[in-house]
């Protein structure tokens, strides 16, 4: 009972921060991964409402477009179109880019937004462990493929969805892809604090080619990411009140891609709307560069 009167407290507590922005985007591109449900789903509508082309990057097609459909009804004269990208493999990254970059060439706003969290032990493609290989390597690639794109379109701008998390990480170097030791949980906040370290280095690089990068945590989103665990799951519906709407999730991932006084902005970390801590482990340049070159190693890519 005490709950429910304080219900709307809480709610409006855990909403968090909003997005005010009115900023239209027509005429500009926008790619989100991981956008038939949860946070991509919302952060898509969203960008369609201001007038963007807007495309789902899902590895299940079929979802893409039902989520497409929905968008559609909610917005008249939408431009929202549907791709197949399966993080989780590099042959698909590849042939995603090779057509995107033939058919759509200009890219203003990409957002590194799809991902796994505490799945069972479980390989990519490619054979890397799949948080790190999907939150983590799957973007790197897909950035590094796309990065020509978005220089061409500049001012232009990449939003990585990393989490509070990542506070929690440290990246393994000796055992990158934990086939030492597995924990669920550790992989995750591995990948999670990989995404901000990418961002601090992908940042420095990108200095003066008026593409920014900046990562986000969304909050606490009450989403299908918890789906292989069933503590989490729990947790979640136990404390739902508590959790932000994926709408509301949306919010920071939509500031950073659209806000005027983040023009010029770069590899920061955002909250809530508003510039956040990063841990210090996610601070460190020499990890941040020593990612980089195992990341790239791995990919069997040269980004210098
Ligand atoms: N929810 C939270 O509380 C929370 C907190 C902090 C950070 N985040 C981050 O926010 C982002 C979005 O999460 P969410 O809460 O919206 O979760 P979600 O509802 O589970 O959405 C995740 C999206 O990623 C896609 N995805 C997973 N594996 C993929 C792959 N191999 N290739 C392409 N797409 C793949 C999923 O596709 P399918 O539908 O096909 O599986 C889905 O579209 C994630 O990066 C997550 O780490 C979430």
């Amino acid at each position: 009972l005490i709950l429910r009167l304080m219900s709307p407290h809480i709610r409006k507590y855990a909403a968090g921060g909003v997005c005010t922005s009115t900023a239209r985007l027509d005429g500009k591109t926008a790619l989100i991964t991981g956008a038939n449900t949860g946070i991509g789903k919302e952060t898509a509508l969203d960008l369609a409402l201001r007038g963007a082309r807007v495309i789902l990057a899902c590895r299940d097609v079929e979802k893409g477009e039902e989520a497409a459909a929905e968008i559609r009804t909610r917005v008249g004269g939408a431009q929202v179109e549907v791709r197949e990208l399966d993080l989780a493999d590099t042959y698909s990254i590849r042939a995603f880019a090779q057509k995107f970059l033939r058919e759509v060439s200009h890219l203003h706003i990409l957002i590194n937004n799809g991902g796994v969290m505490m799945c069972p032990y479980m390989k990519t493609a490619d054979g890397f462990e799949m948080h790190l290989g999907v939150n983590h390597l799957g973007h790197f690639l897909l950035t590094f493929l796309l990065l020509g794109a978005l220089k061409r379109s500049a001012p232009s701008r990449i939003i990585v969805v990393s989490s509070l998390a990542h506070y929690f990480g440290w990246i393994r170097f000796h055992d990158l892809h934990s086939q030492g030791s597995y924990n669920s949980g550790l992989a995750y906040c591995q990948s999670k604090l990989a995404n901000v370290l990418f961002t601090r280095e992908l940042a420095r690089r990108l200095t003066g080619w008026n593409v920014t990068v900046n990562s986000v945590h969304p909050g606490t989103v009450r989403s299908d990411l918890v789906r292989h665990s069933t503590l989490m799951s729990i947790m979640f519906a136990l404390f739902s009140m508590f959790l932000k709407t994926p709408k509301e999730g949306a919010q920071t991932s939509n500031y950073c891609a659209v806000a005027e006084e983040l023009e010029s902005i770069t590899g920061k970390h955002f909250s809530d709307c508003v510039p956040a801590s990063v841990a210090p482990q996610g601070r460190c340049d020499e990890t941040a560069r020593k990612l980089w070159e195992v990341s790239c190693d791995l990919l069997g890519i040269n980004w210098n």
